[in-house]
């Protein structure tokens, strides 16, 4: 039959194809077939072992394979197979010594897009294969759902009852007689039942009376039929099978050499191909990096499963998982990287679940799965112990070794949650406690965690809501100086005046405003309020002060730090030394390089930098001599014994000596009594804060009269005198917020009224 032909001019290039056999004869036969289609400068790729094989497959650039059925001692089938599991989406063509049925089902399940058998393998054969699996080509066999085979339902359209009870015979040959052959002889009646959609396949006679099988099925396809057509023609003719193939047609077949084995393949592959087009559909669910399912696809299976254990009264598992230190992986070695260890960890995944399992990426290193037919919560406890231990091997991604882990939460159904939405959301919670409790752990939901994540939600809400309201405000809490008892620092302290809760402290929503990000926003914020309010300051004629402001890790980590208070102390008109900034040693540490480098620019222009709540965190010496700030704030819990303790007072007492050795300011906060403010004088403490001195105050309650006092001198003048009249108002006031838990009074705010014996005459001790 090709020897009629003529070698067809190609207008687009010929196709990029390799074959893959070990025999060089073969391929020596091979490239004169396709030399045959596509012209004498054809050259074919050819390769002759598994592994060479297998890492051309990797290799973008080629279009079809042909794949040799024995390679040595393996099968092609199985490297079909590991192609596809790999993500190899390019078609292949298997090609066999001998035409064996049971091999081609095999290919084709494998994943095969044809079958050729070698020696009955004619160039136009050949074009024609590779032809319709190119057009196939889309990657469909990412998905690997089984579809299971099943007698089709055949219609075939046939002016020729003989043809019709022939091709019955066949059909009954090859799929038994159970398999339902329906007929139509009339173009009219035939669209009519092939736009019903009745039937799996439909066989149709290109001659059919005064028209054609190739108008039916153009119009059968314009009408919206999806199923496979096959066109039955007379005679084999290179332009009826491009017609066919152009009208939509899946396949032709020539009646003449028509056997019953051809229209067993033809059907067969046919209808692979349309199921492969109906997952193609469905590849808009399957995640393109992962091949997993997406969150779509994994949405529809959840609702199934629920729904069947809604009526079976049967517990379902929702397990959802969050690769740790993902993002510290994609942003030191690459997305690339990135996205071989989520394509590595799903391939675990994939092997640490039953086949009928689904395992899903709902996006970035989210996964979940879900485990049908819970009897008892051990079982899914057992299942997340797996699933940490598929993480204990360490990911070979390229030459690096990568050693990833991951936290797991669990919420079950119907006992966490009734339906999807909330069934996520409470795994969701329970990952996030994973999260908490040190990451590669598993955590079942529990509602304690749903009523922490749910007031976590509503103050993440209401923070956007106090932002765009303007519900913000800074108090400012005194600090004095030991030798001068007068202020010389205000540290600004958020607070939000929410409508229904009152004055709120940070400590209620700091937190999640630094979870969040918010804080970027409040933070800058703050630094422009404290600015502004500092310069209204100098206005009125204060000197020798500056306002304190509390910075949040997450505020370093936008490369515009410094820049971005630059620019607020031109606009506010202030002088960098009217600002120090606080950081906790936390912050230092998360980024200790970045954040010191913008730390030591801050100084540079005359920002003060001080260290917060020195000696809660890793405090060491270390990170003390590499800190490049003026002063070090003492945490208040060191500051509330040390009167009390021996070990807290030698504590404190050795951080001044240690900071004071290395050049620091030292800031006791959270003073409380006279007798801790006279113990942290005697061990040279530089500057006092708290409560016993003033608590935090809106900014109108800060005077020039209240910076112009000794505020100490109720305290430090000696015992007798101490609890005198001199300092008896600040005393009982003191006493009595002490007895009441000190509490900052809210909502109206007020000043403990200290008492100055004597003026401020000495200079500030903080360094200017
Ligand atoms: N990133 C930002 N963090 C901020 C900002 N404003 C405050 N904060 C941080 O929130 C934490 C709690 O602050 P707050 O409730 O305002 O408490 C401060 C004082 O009121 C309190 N304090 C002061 N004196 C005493 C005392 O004698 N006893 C006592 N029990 N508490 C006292 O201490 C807090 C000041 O802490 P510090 O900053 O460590 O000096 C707190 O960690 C703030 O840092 C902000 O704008 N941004």
């Amino acid at each position: 039959m090709e020897g009629d032909e003529e070698a067809p001019t190609h207008a687009a290039p010929p196709p990029r194809i390799l074959l893959v056999d070990d025999d060089e004869d073969d391929y020596i036969v091979t490239q004169e077939l396709l030399r045959d289609t596509y012209g004498s400068a054809f050259k074919l790729d050819w390769c002759s072992t598994w592994e060479d094989a297998l890492q051309a497959f990797s290799v973008d650039g080629y279009d079809v394979f042909l794949l040799d059925q024995n390679l040595g001692a393996r099968e092609g089938t199985d490297l079909v197979r590991t192609a596809v599991a790999s993500g190899c989406n390019v078609p292949i063509i298997l090609l066999t010594g001998n035409a064996d049925r049971q091999l081609d089902l095999e290919a084709m399940r494998a994943g095969a897009a044809d079958f050729l058998v070698k020696g009955q393998t004619s160039a136009v054969l050949m074009e024609r294969s590779i032809r319709y699996a190119l057009s196939q080509h889309g990657g469909h066999r990412r998905c690997k759902r089984q579809i299971s085979w099943e007698a089709p339902s055949i219609l075939l359209v046939d002016d020729d009852e003989d043809d019709y009870i022939l091709a019955r015979a066949m059909l009954f040959e090859i799929y038994g007689r159970h398999c339902k052959v329906d007929w139509r002889s009339k173009w009219e009646e035939a669209l009519r039942s092939i736009t019903e959609q009745a039937h799996d396949v439909y066989l149709i006679d290109y001659r059919l009376g005064e028209r054609t099988g190739i108008e039916l099925v153009r119009e059968a396809i314009a009408l919206g039929c999806q199923g496979p057509i096959i066109l039955l023609t007379g005679d084999a003719s290179r332009e009826v099978d491009l017609e066919a193939m152009r009208a939509g047609a899946s396949d032709y077949l020539v009646k003449s050499e028509l056997t019953v084995p051809l229209l067993d393949r033809a059907l067969r592959y046919a209808l692979e191909r349309y199921r492969g087009e109906l997952r193609l559909a469905e590849l808009a669910k399957y995640d393109q990096l992962t091949g997993l399912a997406n969150r779509f696809l994994f949405r529809e299976f959840l609702s199934k499963t629920l729904a069947r254990a809604e009526r079976y009264h049967r517990s379902v598992a929702l397990v959802f998982l969050d690769l740790d230190r993902f993002k510290l992986i994609n942003d030191t070695l690459g997305h690339q990287v990135g996205d071989e260890l989520l394509r590595a960890v799903s391939e675990r995944l994939r092997n640490a679940v039953r086949a009928s399992d689904i395992v899903a990426r709902l996006g970035g290193d989210e996964f979940a799965m879900v485990l049908d037919e819970i009897t008892d919560p051990a079982m899914v406890g057992h299942f997340c112990e797996r699933i940490l231990a598929a993480f204990r091997r360490p990911f070979q991604i390229g030459s690096d070794e990568i050693r990833s882990s991951t936290s797991v939460g669990v919420a079950i159904y119907p006992m966490d949650a009734d339906n999807i939405d909330d069934l996520l959301k409470s795994a969701d919670t329970a990952m996030y406690h994973a999260k908490e409790e040190g990451a590669n752990n598993f955590q079942f939901y529990t509602m304690d965690m749903h009523l922490k994540a749910s007031r976590l939600l509503t103050i993440e809400r209401d923070l956007h809501h106090a932002l765009e309201r303007r519900e913000f405000m800074l108090w400012y809490q005194p600090q004095i100086a030991a030798d001068s008892g007068r202020v010389v620092g205000l540290e600004a302290l958020l607070r939000w005046q929410s409508p229904g809760k009152g004055i709120v402290k940070p400590g209620d929503f700091i937190h999640v405003a630094e979870e969040t990000g918010l804080i970027v926003t409040i933070g800058r914020w703050v630094m422009q309020e404290a600015c502004e309010q500092a310069r209204r300051w100098i206005e009125a004629g204060f000197s020798d002060f500056h306002v304190c402001v509390n910075v949040a890790a997450r505020q370093f980590r936008d490369g515009t730090f410094f820049d971005s208070i630059k620019g607020i102390l031109q606009d506010a008109n202030v002088p960098p030394h009217y600002l120090e900034i606080e950081l906790t040693e936390s912050s230092l540490l998360k980024s200790p390089d970045a954040v010191q480098a913008v730390l030591r620019r801050l100084l540079d222009i005359g920002v003060r930098v001080a260290l917060d709540d020195f000696g809660t965190g890793y405090s060491s010496l270390n990170h003390l001599r590499s800190f490049p700030g003026t002063a070090i704030k003492i945490d208040q819990s060191f500051v509330a014994n040390i009167e009390t303790s021996r070990d807290d007072s030698q504590i404190v007492k050795a951080l001044i000596q240690m900071a004071h050795g290395l050049g620091f300011v030292i800031v006791a906060e959270g003073v409380e009594t006279p007798g801790q403010l006279r113990a942290l004088a005697a061990q040279q403490c530089d500057i006092f804060q708290g409560y016993l001195l003033s608590f935090p105050v809106p900014a109108e309650e800060i005077t020039t009269e209240m910076l112009a006092k000794n505020h100490l001198t109720p305290f430090l003048a000696g015992p007798g005198e101490s609890e005198g009249a001199a300092g008896g108002v600040c005393q009982a006031n003191a006493q009595a917020a002490a007895a009441q838990g000190l509490t900052e009074p809210s909502p109206v705010p007020r000043t403990l009224t200290l008492t100055p014996s004597q003026e401020c005459d000495g200079k500030h001790a903080y360094p200017g």
